[in-house]
């Protein structure tokens, strides 16, 4: 048997850090929407065992560190099944860009298998085996944007958000999350309550919304990021922000055709990744 799926970045638009836990983890409230910038992954079920994966032309496909092949681990103990799993992904997002790319890979092998398998384990149980993988998982099994609370895996609906389209721009500078995390000082602790709702309808209340604090770490070792924000300013966005622990920045746009003019003229100035890409 064999089925492929699309696995999504995502971007944050907001990201709000409240706290630090005893464990390292960090209490967040974060607006998190998908983009169709997405890998492909194709997944064989077969009788027989053990977990392959592969990735072509990156160095991620030691099974046992791909997120993917750890999340068709866990679905197989969950079912309590001996099969053979192999997943071919063909990676599109950049790797440790704040895009979310692994954690996308690990809930679409959940939710894959779990409908390959005719499982039925339900949105709940596939969020819960999800976070056990990583914070951004349940937000990718979600499937829609999202009001992200706790570590990010406690999610409320976002009724409304504008028709926009971004373009995304990673100067190829791969940062590491738990790095951003560790570096990060707090000055003071948030509460949940004080901070302002994320109520947005038109495309100038987003842009007056994006907020992340990750960038104070991320901006101060990469200044570089904080050009590009300006940038994309300059090129006609009406906001621009780092997306989760960078290096990858977003500008807002009016349509998908803005975005892609503004690609086309930035390429042929800089040597860096341009995704314009429309909101899922
Ligand atoms: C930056 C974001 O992508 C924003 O959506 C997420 O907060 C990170 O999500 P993620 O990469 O799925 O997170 P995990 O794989 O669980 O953890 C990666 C690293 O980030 C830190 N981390 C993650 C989530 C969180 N709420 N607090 C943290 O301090 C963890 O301690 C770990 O060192
Ligand atoms: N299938 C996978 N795709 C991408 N990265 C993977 C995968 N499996 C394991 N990894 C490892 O996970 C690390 C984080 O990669 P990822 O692309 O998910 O980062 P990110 O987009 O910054 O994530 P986030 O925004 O969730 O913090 C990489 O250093 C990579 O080695």
């Amino acid at each position: 048997m064999e089925r492929h799926f699309n696995s999504p970045a995502k971007i944050n638009l907001c990201l709000h850090v409240l706290g630090r836990r005893l464990d390292g983890y960090h209490e967040l409230a974060m607006a998190m929407q998908r983009v169709d910038l997405s890998d492909r992954i194709r997944i064989q079920v077969s009788d027989g065992s053990g977990v392959r994966v592969s990735c072509a032309g990156l160095r991620l496909d030691v099974d046992e560190e791909n997120i993917a092949a750890k999340a068709a681990k866990l679905v197989l103990a969950e079912s309590r099944r001996e099969l053979a799993i192999t997943i071919s992904i063909e990676k599109n997002i950049p790797v440790a860009a704040g895009l979310g790319g692994g954690s996308s890979n690990a809930a679409t092998v959940l939710a894959g298998l779990d409908k390959m398998l005719g499982l039925e384990l339900g949105q709940r149980r596939l969020m819960e085996l999800g976070a056990q993988l990583g914070a951004d998982v349940p937000f990718f099994i979600y499937g829609a944007p999202a009001w992200a609370t706790g570590t990010g895996t406690q999610l409320d609906a976002l009724p409304s958000l504008p028709d926009v389209a971004y373009l995304l721009v990673n100067p190829k500078i791969a940062v590491s999350t738990a790095w951003v995390y560790q570096s990060l000082e707090l000055t003071k602790g948030g509460e949940l309550a004080n901070l302002p709702r994320f109520s947005v309808v038109t495309r100038d209340d987003l842009c007056a919304a994006l907020h992340n604090d990750l960038e104070r770490v991320t901006l101060q070792r990469y200044p570089l990021l904080a050009e590009i924000k300006q940038l994309l300013l300059e090129y006609g966005a009406c906001g621009s922000l780092m997306s989760g622990s960078g290096a990858t920045v977003f500008g807002v746009f009016a349509d998908y055709a803005e975005a892609c003019r503004v690609a086309e003229e930035l390429k042929r100035k800089q040597d860096w990744l341009f995704y314009p890409v429309k909101p899922l």
